[in-house]
């Protein structure tokens, strides 16, 4: 459960996130809302990234101001720049690394059969460098679940992604390998938003509609 109670953020002169008091329990929750609305921070929050100003976050009982280590081994991050987080020179490596705290003997074939389930098997060898753009931003999916995090937080995970790769992404999201117990993304992919439990539509820093996907989404749809 993510948990949080009188959370505010302040940056330089402004407020980026109103105090907000919010529980997530459902498996898949999504952050929607306009460019600039606190969608990131919020997410951040939950990873330590962000540290709140005043109030307490709890993500399954952890503190990040007390506990960031062990936070960061409970959550995994994909970033919207998938460049971020791909440091090894081959896509193989880069999810064998990963793989390096999950008790996994032989790393290079776990890796390789995560490669291939993600329909990324022929890219194993290649440069992460020499491999598109949306094809990185699944590797970075890859390499995060390769980790085996309980809650797995995604920002904008499909923005680079064909219509055919971000249902890959968006089936993943929604049915995640078991050890993934909770799922947030931020996204302006409604089509990704619409496969989730539970939605928030962030707007000037505030929730500003809370509720299933299909209310809020409709909702925030009739804004525009
Ligand atoms: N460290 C910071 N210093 C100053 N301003 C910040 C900082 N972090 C965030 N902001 C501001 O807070 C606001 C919310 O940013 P955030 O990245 O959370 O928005 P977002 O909803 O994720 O936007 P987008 O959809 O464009 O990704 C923005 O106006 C941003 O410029």
């Amino acid at each position: 459960m993510i948990r949080l109670d009188g959370v505010r953020v302040d940056a330089e002169d402004r407020v980026v996130l109103h105090p907000l008091d919010l529980e997530l329990t459902d498996p898949f929750t999504v952050l929607v809302g306009p460019n600039g609305s606190g969608k990131s921070t919020l997410l951040r929050l939950l990873d330590g990234l962000v540290l709140p100003s005043a109030g307490r976050v709890l993500v399954d009982g952890i503190d990040p101001e007390q506990r960031l280590k062990d936070l960061r081994r409970h959550v995994g991050f994909v970033f919207t720049d998938p460049d971020a987080q791909l440091v090894m020179p081959t896509a193989v490596e880069d999810v064998a690394l990963s793989l390096r705290r999950t008790g996994v003997r032989d790393r290079q074939a776990a890796a390789r059969a995560l490669l291939a389930a993600a329909g990324l098997g022929e890219l194993a060898e290649r440069s992460v460098r020499d491999i598109s753009s949306g094809q990185r931003q699944l590797l970075a999916l890859t390499t995060v679940l390769a980790t085996e995090p309980a809650v797995l937080l995604a920002d904008e995970p499909t923005t680079l992604l064909d219509l055919r790769t971000a249902r890959r992404v968006a089936d993943v999201l929604r049915d995640p390998p078991a050890h993934v117990r909770q799922v947030v993304v931020a996204t302006h992919d409604l089509d990704l938003a619409a496969r989730a439990d539970r939605a928030l539509w962030i707007e000037d820093g505030r929730v500003h509609a809370d509720g299933t996907a299909a209310e809020v989404l409709t909702a925030y749809r009739g804004s525009a």
